[in-house]
């Protein structure tokens, strides 16, 4: 092997190639393929059930794939968990933190499964409280913490050995939006320090944080890229259709064969129209007996709408 060769390979923290898990009947991941570069946030967007949490357990090594390659930090997955175990950080979707052990005893409970010892893991433990806002509760029992709180501590501890990837499943579904938004901070802060970070959500806004994304659906990768190339890909115009009578109006839109979907968002309707058609504002304002029609800007919701569902274009 060439030295270009060993190159191009770990520029990839995550190299999977037709990942695919059955249970019994069920598929859960179906020819999953992932190039995640280091350095990049990336995420998995999709409803419950859609194979995010077994994607991610079988790029952790936590469960084997029915088929498929994968290749993590530039080594073969298999045969190289257990080094590459202190590599890469999980934070599950349940926070797995040990509700009657105090803060600083959770922490040191990590600790120690990472070989950490004597004034290099109290160094370590103090840096962390700190990074983390959660000096003032080191002697809190974790159970008793808020939702954000909880969350700070389990990326404090799915990050304690510093890992190079950084696997988050669903991290922000038991905290508020200004929880959120902190903890979006500390992601990219872990970014920027070199952490790639691979994380799955339902939140159509966190999707759209990501450097890039992958959007599934029953086990399927339906579209894959940066939020803005997605956009701009998108098979549809977005029109806006405001005016009275709309819940009437999206029943008949909604049975033209040209039209993608229609939704209500607040005093309009919005209208995913076909790319194929010339004029999308013109032609909705003729099926919309003249109400008053705009195009307006894709949104990451526009673009899932048209690559998931019945209506989906491949
Ligand atoms: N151990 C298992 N045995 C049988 N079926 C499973 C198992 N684990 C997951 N599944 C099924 O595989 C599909 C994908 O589940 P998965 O948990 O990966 O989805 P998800 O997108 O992470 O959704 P959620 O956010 O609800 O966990 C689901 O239909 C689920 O019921």
């Amino acid at each position: 092997m060439n030295s270009a060769t060993t190159y191009q390979q770990t520029e990839y923290a995550i190299d999977a190639k037709g990942l695919t898990k059955r249970f019994g009947e069920k598929v859960a991941v179906n020819k999953l393929d992932l190039r995640i570069p280091k350095g990049r946030i990336y995420g998995f967007l999709g409803p419950n059930g859609c194979g995010k949490s077994t994607s991610i357990r079988l790029l952790t090594g936590l469960l084997e794939a029915t088929e498929g390659e994968i290749n993590i930090l530039g080594k073969p997955l298999l045969g190289h968990e257990e080094s590459l175990k202190t590599r890469i950080g999980y934070m599950t979707q349940k926070f797995s933190l040990y509700d009657n052990l105090t803060v600083q005893e959770n922490l040191i409970f990590v600790a120690a499964i990472y070989g950490f010892s004597g004034r290099r893991k109290q160094a370590r433990i103090e840096e962390l409280l700190a990074m983390y806002d959660l000096e003032k509760q080191a002697k809190q029992f974790a159970g008793s913490m808020s939702g954000g709180q909880k969350q700070r501590l389990a990326l404090a501890c799915a990050t304690l050995h510093s890992p190079e990837l950084l696997f988050l499943d669903e991290p922000t579904s038991a905290v508020d939006p200004e929880n959120r938004r902190e903890f979006w901070e500390r992601l990219f802060d872990l970014c920027t320090a070199g952490t790639t970070i691979l994380v799955s959500t339902h939140y159509m806004d966190e999707a759209e944080r990501c450097h890039s994304l992958a959007i599934m659906e029953e086990g399927r990768k339906r579209a894959d890229g940066s939020p803005q190339a997605l956009m701009d890909a998108m098979p549809a115009n977005v029109v806006e259709v405001s005016g009275s009578g709309l819940r009437q109006l999206k029943q008949t839109l909604g049975q033209h064969p040209n039209i993608l979907s229609t939704a209500q968002i607040g005093a309009h309707l919005r209208v995913l129209v076909q790319k194929g058609i010339h004029n999308p504002v013109e032609f909705i304002s003729q099926l919309s007996d003249g109400r008053h029609a705009q195009l307006a800007r894709p949104s990451l919701e526009d673009v899932f709408v048209t690559c998931t569902g019945d209506r989906h274009v491949d």
